[in-house]
């Protein structure tokens, strides 16, 4: 036995934990997928920032060189210009222009011969000529960005943008000016920038893989750029961290179910024995009329101490008794138990009834209803001082629910729906059912002065059952003024409540 469960428990451990371990490392791998991304994202950005310095200054250079007023290309004009490329951080040259036609620069000097400069690749809204691999007149061999406006021309070094491009980058940086999109530097030949849609902090993914797009706020351009090769993820201590927790997480979870299962197992045997030895007792709640609080039947409710003498609440051991399938078995001893307690008052108080609560499993058992009838009938008791209080669960007991209700009721019982108002009982299945009254259940007494929906709901409920001509229990009276509240709504209402008495056993029912 003691073998069996723990090859259980050690079947739970090692089940939740390979399951843990799994999710771990998806979730891990989601991550590392996430963090490279971010990576990717960041460098972009500062990407970005550095073009929109490089743009900045090419702006300010430019404007501050048109509005030099030496004679063009004079000592004091190429003097101007060379300061210009001193004080640049990205200008390598600057130049005097007359409409397209080079004259003099920072570095060339003064030229014998004006040079033509290339056609622009592009014109942006300010005008501004941009040829993005123009050759450097007087260079050969050497390529570079120049932009032209008014009567000067700028050389901006392409190391002004790719110094800062980090080698674990694939991009292009693309502009886009008036719907012509230029290609400017991309150390990704295979990406395809027609089908890249330029917004900022967007993501797209292309042949399988996730790009990051950045744009500028000055001008129309954008890098898109990924992780050129991102680290394995598998061996990443991340993915390994994550995987790692998963495991560990999964084996206590999977030790905590088994120890669950272990003590439930341990209290549904346990529950066995008290039923069989018979140390489960019963205590009996008042119901009262209350317009008068005459004394007009109990509730009979079920305990049960564990060995240690430890109060088992019977929400939880009613619901083991039901799972494992031998709620019969309970019931039974309850009406076994309860009329040899009660018969003797029953008989000598007319009218009175002992309620008990059943589940759906004693309605749907053939054997229930004679069993019930046979103890009676041993106890000299007719049927009516016998009533069942019923609790609907779910929607699928909806069917046997109704058909054993109104074998109860033609079998002379009265049957109370309990905890009405709750989960599924609900006002919608009050005519279907062949109910003799509701039992108001106690969420409606105890919020009766807040601005809650049951606060506003109570009185419907109560309007309604007494529309269908039901009888009304309200559960959970603990003061005067609940019990003056529901009496209001309902003069011939019935209450049950700490006010009226506490379950107590059968020998000290009667007392007060
Ligand atoms: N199938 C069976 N179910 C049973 C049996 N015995 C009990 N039960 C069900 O267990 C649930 C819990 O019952 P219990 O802890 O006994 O609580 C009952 C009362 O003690 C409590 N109550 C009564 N008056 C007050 C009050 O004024 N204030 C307050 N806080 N609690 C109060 O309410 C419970 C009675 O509820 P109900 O049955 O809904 O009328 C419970 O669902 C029992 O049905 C059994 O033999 N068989």
């Amino acid at each position: 036995m003691i073998g069996q469960q723990l090859s259980g428990a050690r079947a739970w451990v090692i089940g939740c934990g390979l399951l843990g371990l799994v999710l771990g490392a998806a979730l891990g791998e989601l991550a590392v997928r996430q963090q490279h991304h971010e990576e990717a994202a960041t460098l972009a950005a500062s990407y970005i920032a550095r073009a929109d310095q490089v743009h900045d200054e090419v702006v300010k250079v430019l404007a501050q060189t048109n509005a030099f007023a030496a004679p063009a290309c004079s000592d004091e004009d190429i003097a101007y210009m060379r300061g210009m490329v001193i004080r640049s951080q990205f200008i390598k040259s600057v130049a005097r222009l007359d409409g397209e036609q080079l004259l003099c620069g920072a570095t060339l000097g003064r030229l014998s011969k004006p040079v033509a400069l290339a056609p622009p690749n592009m014109i942006t809204p300010g005008g501004m000529r941009v040829n993005f691999n123009a050759n450097v007149a007087g260079v050969p061999d050497v390529q570079a960005m120049v932009v032209a406006h008014g009567r000067a021309s700028v050389i901006v070094s392409r190391l002004s943008y790719t110094s800062l491009v980090d080698p674990r980058l694939d991009y292009a940086i693309v502009v886009d000016v008036a719907g012509k999109r230029e290609h400017f530097i991309s150390n990704d030949p295979e990406m395809d920038i027609d089908a890249i849609p330029l917004i900022s902090s967007d993501t797209l993914t292309l042949k399988d893989r996730r790009y990051e797009v950045s744009c500028s706020k000055r001008y129309p351009g954008c890098i898109v750029a990924t992780l050129a090769s991102p680290p394995a993820v598998s061996e990443s201590p991340v993915l390994q961290g994550f995987a790692a927790l998963g495991l560990l997480t999964g084996m206590g979870g999977g030790l905590g179910i088994s120890l669950c299962i272990g003590w439930l197992r341990s209290l549904r045997r346990r529950l066995r024995r008290a039923l069989h030895n018979g140390d489960l007792t019963l205590v009996y709640q008042p119901i009262v009329r209350l317009a008068d609080r005459h004394l007009v039947g109990v509730e009979a409710l079920l305990r049960w101490k564990d060995e240690s003498g430890k109060p088992v609440n019977p929400e939880v051991f009613i619901a083991i008794a039901e799972q494992a399938g031998f709620i019969n078995e309970v019931t039974r001893f309850v009406v076994r138990r309860t009329l040899a307690e009660l018969a003797l008052q029953a008989k000598a108080r007319p009218g009175f009834r002992i309620t008990i609560n059943i589940s759906v499993q004693d309605l749907t058992n053939p054997g229930f209803l004679p069993f019930v009838a046979a103890q009676l009938k041993q106890r000299g008791l007719p049927a009516d001082s016998l009533g069942f209080e019923v609790t609907e669960r779910s929607t699928a007991e909806h069917e046997p629910l109704a058909r054993g209700i109104q074998k109860l009721r033609d079998a002379g019982h009265s049957v109370y729906l309990d905890d009405f108002g709750t989960e599924y009982s609900s006002l919608s299945y009050l005519a279907d059912l062949s109910i003799d009254a509701i039992k108001l259940d106690r969420v409606f007494t105890m919020h009766l002065d807040e601005d809650s929906n049951s606060a506003s709901i109570a009185p419907q409920i109560v309007a309604m059952a007494k529309g269908l001509g039901l009888g009304l229990v309200v559960e959970g009276i603990e003061e005067e003024r609940q019990a003056a509240y529901f009496l209001k709504l309902d003069p011939t209402a019935y209450g049950q409540g700490w006010l009226f008495g506490t379950p107590v056993p059968a020998d000290r029912l009667f007392e007060r």
